[in-house]
């Protein structure tokens, strides 16, 4: 028989829930940012579109309730499926924020008062066109009397590694034609202190800030870790790569084994998905074995930069957004 007929993926990933990576920097800016919340004028919060629903940081949603925001899902490039159009995909994520939205209040409604922000706005950004409606939203914004103040701040939050530098230098480029004024990396945890003032619009004062990108005191999801070191988030080795391959393939599975057909016909046993790969890629020693942290190391970078296809690692179907908004909440009353 077929063997691609014949497969079928897991269903379940068993995982303990690891401790979250919190370092010291991240404690002291959701601290900042509580102290300095009155001073945020527009805030635009930067999610992975990879993982819509897991970058979404909850920590902050009850210290900067009632501030304007704009959320942006960066990355898209690497989430879209090609039968995807971006303005599809936009779509989807509008769809996704009103869903999210209209959770969120029924839930507030039917468990009390625990989060109180003002419906939001989403926008997708990682390509200029975009980019230049979202300067063009901001623009509006600040002008068109959403705030009374001389000055407007633009705060610029999310987790790490999501693309907050690179959207305030994209903006200020496509605004000023000014160069790069914050620092970015392809590792998390680059900017590790608020930035200064940076100005936005030459006959306006709108100005931006970078902060540093922040975790999640507490991880919601059993799977989060899993997903956030997969796209970059989370510093390098917490865990091992061998267990983000698995989890991947898992992922992959769920979507279609197709994406891998260039490496290995479809599998759940990672270490058969391992040896497969070694072999297509030249990495089998001469006596058939190979280094699994080696393969599956080339494998994640595939992955992140998008040479292994454009897919997401969340569930979006109403059921998964659910049971991750259940899962923020029991946190976010824990913390109270
Ligand atoms: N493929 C892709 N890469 C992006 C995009 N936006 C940013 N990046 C890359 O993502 C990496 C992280 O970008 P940064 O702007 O430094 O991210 P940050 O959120 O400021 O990071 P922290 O300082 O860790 O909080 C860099 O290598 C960027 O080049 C995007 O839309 N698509």
């Amino acid at each position: 028989m077929n063997r691609t007929m014949a497969f079928v993926a897991r269903k379940i990933f068993p995982y303990e829930t690891p401790s979250t990576w919190f370092p010291g920097h991240m404690h002291k800016t959701l601290k900042k940012l509580q102290s300095l919340s009155s001073e945020v004028d527009i805030l635009i919060e930067v999610r992975d579109a990879r993982i819509p629903l897991t970058s979404r940081n909850f920590a902050v949603e009850s210290i900067l309730k009632k501030r304007n925001r704009i959320i942006v899902y960066n990355k898209c490039d690497l989430a879209i499926p090609c039968e995807t159009s971006l303005s599809t995909f936009r779509d989807e994520m509008v769809h996704l924020q009103q869903s999210f939205q209209s959770m969120q209040d029924w839930f507030q409604r039917s468990q009390g008062d625990i989060f109180k922000t003002v419906p939001s706005l989403t926008y997708v950004s990682s390509v200029p066109f975009y980019a230049k409606k979202l300067l063009k939203r901001i623009r509006n914004m600040a002008i068109n009397g959403i705030t009374k103040n001389q000055r407007v701040h633009v705060y610029f939050i999310g987790m790490p590694n999501t693309g907050k530098s690179s959207i305030l230098n994209s903006l200020r480029h496509i605004s000023l034609r000014r160069s790069k004024a914050a620092i970015t990396g392809n590792y998390p945890g680059v900017t590790k202190n608020f930035s200064e003032v940076v100005r936005l619009l030459e006959h306006a004062e709108v100005f931006m800030l970078d902060t540093p990108g922040i975790m999640t005191p507490s991880i919601a999801a059993p799977e989060d870790m899993l997903k956030l070191s997969l796209v970059g988030c989370v510093k390098e080795g917490l865990i091992d790569p061998v267990t983000l391959v698995d989890y991947l393939l898992f992922r992959i599975n769920l979507v279609s084994p197709s994406i891998y057909a260039k490496w290995s016909p479809p599998t759940n046993d990672v270490d058969e998905f391992l040896g497969n790969v070694a072999h297509k890629i030249g990495k089998l020693s001469k006596g058939g074995g190979y280094n699994d942290n080696t393969v599956s190391t080339y494998i994640i970078q595939q992955y992140r930069s998008g040479k292994l296809g454009k897919f997401m690692l969340d569930s979006m179907d109403k059921s998964s957004m659910s049971l991750r908004l259940q899962h923020e909440l029991t946190k976010s009353q824990k913390k109270s």
